[in-house]
């Protein structure tokens, strides 16, 4: 699986503007690579053009057909009020479910009885694992504490090999942890 991105100008889903990109990028089966840049640059719109959701406006964005894409978006959708557990939630996103500790001992309880910071780390570990061909993280050590954050890189280190990995991230830390870097700059 190759993900391609040539002259790729995109905007938020449903909109034309502002106006994002051009951003060009390659990404082989089994590479990582981090996606770095300001706030508002555009990041978590170009991993919405990627998936579909927000338009192409010129340039390519390249993927062999039927590739399966998973997103971890930045921010969860509310899940309150959903009588979900953590087995639940894998066995639906078709992730491993056998996540390592301290996730495997969050799996009893109900997804709205966790912290954001564990639902975040579960969330996190079924993108990871489900079947897919390309895994798009979004600040995934987003409200994550010391502990938190070396727990998802533990994750990281147990990703299936195969897959394709874009991070969108602000976080020095994770980014020196992927082997490659691409800045999105303002236009
Ligand atoms: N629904 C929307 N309508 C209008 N403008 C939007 C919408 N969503 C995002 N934008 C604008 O599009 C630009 C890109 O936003 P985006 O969220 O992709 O940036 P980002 O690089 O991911 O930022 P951050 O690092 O803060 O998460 C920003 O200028 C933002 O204000």
């Amino acid at each position: 699986m190759r993900l391609e991105l040539i002259d790729l100008v995109t905007a938020p889903p449903g909109r034309r503007s502002p106006r994002i990109g051009p951003v060009s990028l390659a990404l082989d089966d089994g590479e990582a690579l981090a996606l770095t840049g300001p706030n508002g640059v555009g990041k978590s719109t170009l991993l919405a053009a990627i998936t579909g959701r927000a338009p192409l406006l010129s340039g390519e964005c390249r993927l062999p057909a039927g590739s399966r894409i998973r997103l971890v978006e930045q921010i969860a959708r509310p899940d309150r009020d959903l009588p979900v557990n953590g087995h639940d939630f894998l066995a639906l996103a078709e992730a491993d479910p056998r996540p390592p500790a301290p996730l495997s001992g969050w799996l009893p309880r109900r997804l709205d009885q966790l912290s954001g910071g564990q639902r975040q780390l579960l969330r996190v570990w079924a993108g990871l694992t489900a079947p897919a061909d390309l895994v798009l993280l979004d600040e995934p050590s987003n409200n994550l504490d010391r502990r938190g954050r070396r727990t998802l890189f533990e994750l990281l280190d147990h990703r299936p090999p195969d897959r394709c990995l874009l991070i969108v991230s602000h976080d020095a830390d994770l980014v020196s942890r992927v082997p490659r870097q691409v800045e999105m700059r303002p236009a």
